[in-house]
């Protein structure tokens, strides 16, 4: 078992780090219906890493991921996207904070179905009024492979090929960092590799940071390192992670969990 101690992180900006956690709560609900989504979970994701986040059925990744995001508020600590805490920004700074500096790839791939493929990758500058670097997002459009289906509508394209948009979309502002929400969730497993190697390209060759949450071993076998989740409260970590050693690491996870929970 190659899984290590989870260091505290600092609470206070670290060089290097893309997004951070210090102490993070999410409770929905109050009285009988109270549930505790994430328990004081802090945790760090470094520039430049591919960082998967696991955890049994309801153990609270999609909660971490909408909280880091700014998709959704904190109950208690803090979030930090960069040296921004986000806590400090109003809901416009926070639109814009998710729009200029945040990218995401969700399960469904959320392209406009009017828009070629193109426009679509370019739709969120667009919206930001700001001219894209061309050069860099024909880059990102021929590292996903897509250079001669840009004059496409979604509905003239696979699955994988609109997930490559949306992969293409997510990158092409060049944002501090790319959350994905189970981004391989409707695609093939020969698509969902293609998805996953591109992700991994635009960590190794683009320096880009991205933290996905997955329910499957062989996606989190893309990453650096695998977090693990159980009852909303981080519990291990992996790094170098295989599929079969998060699968093993898995089974524990269900087995040790309490049944009520
Ligand atoms: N809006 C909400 N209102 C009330 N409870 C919620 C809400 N969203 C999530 N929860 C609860 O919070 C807990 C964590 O949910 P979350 O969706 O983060 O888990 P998950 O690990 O992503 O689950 P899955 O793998 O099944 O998608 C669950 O018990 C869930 O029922």
């Amino acid at each position: 078992m190659t899984a290590q101690p989870l260091a505290p992180f600092p609470p206070h900006p670290a060089p290097g780090v893309a997004a951070a956690t210090t102490e993070l709560s999410k409770v929905y609900g109050s009285g009988d219906t109270r549930v505790v989504a994430l328990d004081r979970v802090s945790i760090g994701f470094r520039e430049g890493e591919f960082t998967a986040i696991m955890g049994p059925s309801g153990c609270g990744k999609s909660t971490l991921m909408h909280c880091a995001a700014g998709l959704d508020s904190a109950s208690s600590g803090s979030v930090r996207i960069g040296t921004t805490e986000l806590s400090t920004l109003n809901d416009r700074q926070l639109t814009e904070l998710r729009r200029d500096r945040i990218g995401f790839i969700f399960q469904a791939f959320n392209l406009l179905p009017t828009l070629t493929a193109l426009e679509n990758i370019t739709l969120p500058m667009d919206i930001a009024g700001r001219r894209p670097d061309q050069a860099w997002v024909q880059r990102i459009i021929g590292m996903v492979g897509l250079t001669d289906r840009l004059s496409h509508r979604p509905a003239q394209l696979s699955g994988g090929q609109q997930q490559r948009v949306a992969v293409a979309r997510a990158l092409a502002s060049r944002p501090a960092i790319v959350f994905g929400d189970e981004p391989t969730g409707n695609l093939d497993s020969r698509a969902g590799a293609e998805v996953l190697g591109f992700l991994r390209d635009s960590v190794r060759e683009l320096g880009q940071t991205v933290v996905m949450v997955t329910h499957d071993p062989v996606a989190a076998g893309y990453a650096d390192r695998v977090v693990f989740l159980s009852d909303g409260s981080l519990v291990d970590e992996m790094v170098r992670p295989t599929p079969d050693r998060v699968l093993d690491r898995m089974k524990d996870l269900d087995t040790t969990r309490s049944p009520l929970s």
